[in-house]
């Protein structure tokens, strides 16, 4: 592994439900570097992130965080997480509600907001260009703005890794725009990002690499030469049939 990854997965098999989801999966992500996860609905790359932050297990291969191999990792400040928007239930909730959720990780539990919390969740608005929406319900947000607040919480915890699933899904092109140009800056200010995609879109200038996934298998990185032999051997006799579960299906 390089000294500056920040997510090495290798050799990831996944199931859930009994089903194989991933098989012999990889991807890296360096400091500085955005990444694409990019395939079909249920080609597994929810799955893969859900992997890769710990919230599922793996069964088989490797997948450290800065270095450090899961389960054991527990530094959690150093990830950011924004969940796909469809799955995120904040009714309610105020725009700065939603930011200082993410200083959670550096509290104790039932600890008030410190000025340090306060001024990194404000400095995160303010990356986003949201300061001025900070009392607004979320709900009176487009979608492009609800996205933003997602990624003001992430920031919120000052990460050095962003994890994102589809955060340009919902949005229109102008807004896409503007929300990619955020994350090249975040990039450009050594911030690695893992970003699941349904195609590079309006990311594709900000992008280093693009790692394609289909029915749970990495069939292109630009980082690791495709070797069909290894990465697309003939189906096992038992898993014929299964390798799309539930075709089509969303997560
Ligand atoms: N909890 C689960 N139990 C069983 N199968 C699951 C579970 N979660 C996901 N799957 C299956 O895993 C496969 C990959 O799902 P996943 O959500 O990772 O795909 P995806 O590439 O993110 O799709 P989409 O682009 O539609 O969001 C799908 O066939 C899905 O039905």
């Amino acid at each position: 592994m390089a000294a500056a990854d920040l997510v090495h997965a290798e050799g990831v098999y996944v199931s859930l439900g009994g089903m194989p989801i991933l098989r012999d999966v990889h991807v890296d992500v360096a400091a500085g570097e955005a990444v694409a996860l990019i395939g079909g609905n249920g080609s597994g790359k929810s799955t893969l992130i859900r992997a890769v932050l710990g919230l599922i297990p793996h069964q088989e291969g490797v997948v450290e965080l800065f270095g450090e191999r899961l389960p054991g990792f527990h530094d959690w400040r150093r990830v950011g997480y924004v969940p796909q928007l469809s799955t995120v239930n904040v009714a309610g909730a105020t725009v700065r509600e939603i930011a200082s959720a993410g200083r959670l990780a550096h509290r104790r539990p039932f600890q008030w907001l410190s000025a340090a919390d306060r001024a990194a969740r404000d400095h995160a608005l303010e990356q986003v260009g949201l300061a001025d929406r900070a009392k607004w319900p979320f709900s009176a947000l487009s979608g492009g703005q609800k996205q933003r607040v997602l990624i003001a919480r992430a920031l919120a915890a000052e990460p050095e890794l962003l994890v994102m699933d589809e955060p340009l899904a919902g949005v229109d092109l102008h807004s896409q725009a503007g929300l990619a140009e955020l994350l090249r800056g975040f990039r450009d200010a050594g911030l690695g990002l893992l970003v699941v995609l349904h195609e590079r879109g309006a990311m594709a200038q900000v992008l280093d690499r693009t790692v394609t996934l289909c029915d749970g298998r990495v069939v292109t990185d630009e980082n690791h030469p495709v070797d069909t032999e290894r990465d697309h051997p003939a189906p096992e006799p038992s898993l014929i049939g299964l390798s799309d579960p539930i075709a089509g299906a969303a997560s």
